[in-house]
């Protein structure tokens, strides 16, 4: 099975995605800041919005993979249960008697049960057995509401957890608390399935933060990775210098961006459409600049130049005379609702054509008078955890 993946555009082949399912359901008004979410999802919804985005790939010939059964077919390999067990179950909360508890209900579930719970958490009176109570003083000093092993909703983000730059695999390194337990289980998925075999990690989670939202194949050779909110430069130096030794690029550009919840990944406010044009957010499109990294000679740290314009730089390293700039906004009011609702955060599945939520009208009326053709999908509900259809997916082969 082969993967491979070196552009932003290139005609998309494979692709990860995870359907939502009983973890949106954990959601209250009590944990959704917590959890990054803006709102409480409709479930049912939300499933039947992503079953459009699932659709819409496939009526253009991408496979679908689903994380789920993945993540089952994984859980049937005895090394990644018990090792993606162990991990749940060495959290600090649990205290022995507690651990000893949990330790034994998981091992009664078969592989698609215990890839729920994996997923979906375990939620304090689930451990109950009919009247029987789990003893112990943490369980007993558990407030109901606690889950005893938290949820996941973000997971639907697959873009986020892991990233392929040509055919290495990258798991990265989450920043916020709720997330950090998605790459426990993208790493086992890539290391025991069976379709990944012999595949080659050019990253696995280190302590430095690196989230796959950040990073961009601007073009074979040359990556972008946004540091802010959730990648930090620290992170954004380690890849650099793992994609160096790999001969994986020649370039990195590194990206300031502002550390607000808006603009938490660079994929936020910019996308590609197309192999010279890009989707950028107005009111920072021309104020973004970069960094130039490029590998040091026989081993020596990278060198850093800069800071030049960002879309300077870009063309620059991509060697194009000037990258085109879709600019998605009319009036800055727009503009910001729409990069909310992101409008900015489309994904290609071939040069000029790209899915994109129905709701940014004005952002896909450019698109569409700029000759990028745009598949709308439905994502009143997806969209309340603040991620489009670029960060819904995550493709593991680009032709
Ligand atoms: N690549 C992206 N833009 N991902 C969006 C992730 C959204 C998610 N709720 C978070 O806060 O982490």
């Amino acid at each position: 099975m082969s993967h491979y993946v070196d552009s932003e555009v290139g005609r998309l082949g494979s692709v990860l995605v995870h359907r939502p399912g009983p973890e949106l359901a954990r959601l209250t008004p009590r944990n959704n800041d917590s959890l990054l979410f803006d709102a409480i999802p409709w479930v049912g919804r939300a499933q039947e919005e992503h079953d459009g985005f699932a659709d819409a790939l496939r009526a253009r010939g991408v496979e679908v993979l689903y994380l789920t059964d993945l993540l089952t077919e994984t859980l049937a390999v005895a090394d990644a249960r018990h090792e993606l067990t162990e991990q749940v179950l060495d959290s600090p909360r649990l205290g022995d008697t507690l651990r000893a508890r949990v330790a034994a209900h998981l091992s009664y579930l078969d592989p698609a049960a215990l890839a729920g719970v994996l997923v979906a958490g375990l939620a304090h009176e689930e451990l109950r057995i009919g009247r029987d109570r789990p003893g112990g003083l943490v369980y007993t000093l558990m407030d109901r509401h606690d889950f005893v092993i938290e949820p996941l909703p973000n997971l639907l983000f697959t873009r986020d957890s892991s990233l392929w730059i040509r055919d290495r695999v990258g798991v990265t390194s989450l920043a916020m608390p709720a997330r950090r337990r998605e790459t426990t289980l993208t790493d086992a998925i890539y290391r025991h399935h069976p379709r990944f075999a012999n595949t080659e990690f050019v990253y696995r989670p280190e302590l430095e933060h690196l989230e796959g939202g950040d990073v961009l194949l601007l073009a074979p050779g040359v990556l972008a990775v946004g540091v802010g909110e959730r990648t930090t430069p620290a992170g954004a130096e380690r890849l650099a210098r793992r994609v160096f030794a790999a001969e994986l690029a020649h370039t990195i550009l590194v990206v300031p961006i502002a550390q607000e919840r808006a603009t938490m990944h660079l994929d936020t406010i910019c996308t590609m459409v197309d192999v010279d044009a890009v989707l950028m957010y107005p009111n920072v499109a021309t104020s973004l600049s970069a960094y130039t990294v490029i590998a040091g000679a026989d081993g020596d740290d990278p060198r850093v130049d800069g800071p030049a314009p960002f879309l300077r730089a870009a063309a620059d390293a991509m060697d194009l005379d000037q990258l085109r700039v879709i600019d998605t906004g009319l009036d800055p009011v727009t503009a910001e609702r729409e990069q909310w609702d992101d409008g900015n955060n489309t994904l290609a599945l071939a040069p000029r054509l790209c899915v994109g939520y129905e709701r940014n009208i004005e952002t896909n009326a450019q698109l569409e008078r700029a000759g990028i053709e745009i598949i709308p999908i439905a994502g009143s509900e997806l969209g309340s955890g603040r991620g489009g259809p670029r960060c819904m997916s995550c493709p593991l082969l680009r032709g």
